[in-house]
């Protein structure tokens, strides 16, 4: 990776290949066989049965800000080109201050016209959220992506701000969608293809979900992009930019053309693997990483009940 993302600096999964195409699994390295089975689920609809039908060709994202300086957020965001910056907040080991600096500078660098959200991954209590986004709110917020971390926390700040709310770790499980409509917790639910088991399961939780959907990415690689971009571009609607724009947060990819933004916007489109891209991050096959992977992929299977 290009800059910290998540606390993370590498990212890792396995590419799968079936009769439909290639897939991608790729789970984050806490999590556990229960959670992966999902992850699997979505690479493996990718890799056996490919997607539905596009409904538009091209899918609006937004520039991804990690918690960087503001000289280097508004470098990232002026380079983009694209209408709608995320703005990464609340990061561990920095203060208010900071968020304040970088959005401040994420305006400045995307103008009056661009809509500027931001997310804080559940890091700040009801209070804290309701001060906070006030004051970010000086530079025009578009939404706050998950500003706390419990349903019940999300709708006492949708009641107490004028800000708009994402919800997006709240709906990583598929039982949640009913719970995110009743609990008025969210005014926007944010979609995630692999988390929520493939393209159709998580069609069918925007749909339970009956708010506007923005999917985004779990920072996939070009094969894994695909799989939320054919998402966006099935959804019936699409009113907000996606978090799709992630392809440039790595420093490299597995296919030879990757899905990167144009004028703001992803072409819907399925690039394949390149061998030569590929060779450039392969795990050595014998060695404690890939078997690590096997072992995960195994327990994941496991879970899912598949076998082969
Ligand atoms: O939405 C985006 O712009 C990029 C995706 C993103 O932020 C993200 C990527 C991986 C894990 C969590 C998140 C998140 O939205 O919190
Ligand atoms: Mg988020």
């Amino acid at each position: 990776m290009r800059v910290r993302f998540r606390g993370q600096t590498r990212r890792e999964g396995v590419l799968i290949e079936g009769p439909a195409g290639w897939g991608e699994f790729s789970p984050f390295p806490e999590y556990g066989p229960r959670e992966c089975a999902r992850w699997l689920a979505s690479a493996l609809e990718a890799a056996d049965r490919g997607w539905p039908a596009p409904v538009r060709a091209s899918v609006p994202v937004n520039v991804t800000v990690p918690a960087v300086s503001p000289e280097k957020a508004h470098e990232i965001v002026r380079r983009s080109r694209c209408g709608t910056a995320k703005v990464k907040v609340a990061e561990r080991g920095q203060g208010f201050a900071e968020d304040v600096a970088r959005v401040e500078a994420v305006r400045d660098a995307i103008g009056p016209a661009g809509r500027v959200r931001v997310d804080a991954n559940g890091a700040w209590t009801p209070d804290e959220a309701v001060a906070r986004l006030k004051e970010l709110n000086r530079f025009t917020l578009e939404y706050a992506e998950q500003p706390c971390a419990t349903l019940d926390e999300l709708a006492e700040v949708r009641r107490r701000s004028d800000v708009p709310v994402a919800a997006d770790e709240s709906i990583r499980r598929a039982e949640d969608p009913l719970k995110v409509r009743a609990s008025g917790a969210a005014d926007i639910a944010v979609i995630k293809v692999q988390p929520l088991g493939g393209v159709r399961n998580a069609l069918r939780v925007a749909e339970a979900c009956g708010l506007p959907a923005v999917v985004s990415s779990a920072v996939e690689t070009s094969v894994g992009l695909a799989a939320g971009v054919a998402l966006a571009a099935a959804l019936p609607a699409l009113p907000y930019a996606c978090g799709l724009g992630t392809a440039s947060l790595l420093d490299g990819d597995v296919v030879a053309a990757p899905l990167t933004e144009e004028e703001g916007a992803l072409a819907v489109r399925r690039p394949e693997p390149d061998a030569a891209a590929l060779g450039a991050f392969e795990l050595d096959p014998g060695g404690p990483d890939a078997r690590a992977w096997l072992d995960r992929l195994r327990a994941a299977a496991e879970h899912l009940g598949v076998t082969r």
